[in-house]
């Protein structure tokens, strides 16, 4: 399977419409790759809060027509990141497309842990409340967004249902990029899965992304990680690795479930 990860740089100084011109020219470009992934919130940017309530679309929005486009016109699977969703009857939410070659949509995700604590995108969009697996020709991805990343059960649920290539959009800050790095491999190393985790770069809201895309095997070895800047980063890798990690160290079968709750000894 080849991926290009498309580590877009969000700055200010571009409009949200000429980025969107831009990221489907990038996802032309890679046709003849098998799967495409772009980031969290890179029309917007992940920390610019306040633009959320003033670019938020419809699920079938400007983003959405734009990327289904670019995957049918490059014949690949594309994960289009996330856009701010605009729910009629309901908040925004931090929802991520993915597109079939064809161009229909194969799923959405609505991010479920939110970045902010009391603020910023933590209360001014929902919660989603679903995992969400997508069947691709010879494996399954799972897919997670960001500070998602920091919640190792909700990859374990993904992996329960099939999953084998997690993917995971993200608007990273530089200042916490080593947790990034490690987190990326820690989701892998514990599911026995490929991680492909695609950042952002530049400044947006005043707050330096980290870039430094990275995907990971099963065993935990980075198999290509980006830089800072923009950059699109391409890698190859057999999926089977997933079922022969599994087989030859089965350390998922000695999950043990259901524990008693701690007794405390006082
Ligand atoms: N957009 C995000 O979810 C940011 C997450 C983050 O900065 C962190 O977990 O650290």
């Amino acid at each position: 399977m080849r991926a290009s990860l498309i580590q877009i740089a969000v700055d200010e100084d571009e409009s949200v419409e000429a980025r969107r011109q831009r990221a489907a020219a990038l996802v032309r470009e890679q046709a003849g790759a098998d799967l495409v992934v772009l980031p969290e919130l890179w029309t917007t940017g992940a920390f610019a809060y306040e633009e959320f309530g003033r670019e938020a679309e419809p699920l079938e929005g400007p983003t959405y027509d734009v990327m289904a486009k670019a995957a049918s016109d490059a014949g690949v699977w594309l994960h289009a990141g996330s856009i701010p969703e605009r729910d009629p009857e309901g908040p925004l939410y931090n929802t991520s497309l993915v597109f079939s070659p064809s161009g229909e949509l194969a799923a959405a995700y609505r991010k479920i842990h939110r970045f902010g604590f009391d603020k910023g995108e933590a209360v001014l969009m929902g919660a989603g409340r679903e995992l969400v697996t997508v069947r691709l020709p010879g494996t399954t991805l799972g897919v997670a967004t960001c500070y998602d990343l920091r919640f190792p059960e909700l990859f374990r649920g993904l992996a329960d249902a099939g999953a084998e290539v997690l993917v995971i959009p993200a608007g990273w800050p530089e200042r916490r990029r080593a947790h990034w790095t490690l987190l990326a491999q820690a989701r892998a190393v514990e599911n026995q899965a490929f991680v492909l985790a695609c950042g952002t770069a530049g400044t947006h809201a005043g707050v330096p992304q980290a870039g430094h895309s990275i995907v990971v095997d099963p065993w935990g070895e980075v198999l290509a990680e980006a830089g800072a800047g923009e950059e699109v980063l391409t890698v190859e890798f057999d999926p089977a690795k997933v079922a022969t990690t599994r087989d030859q160290f089965p350390a998922l079968k000695d999950r043990v479930l259901g524990l008693a709750p701690p007794h405390h000894h006082d």
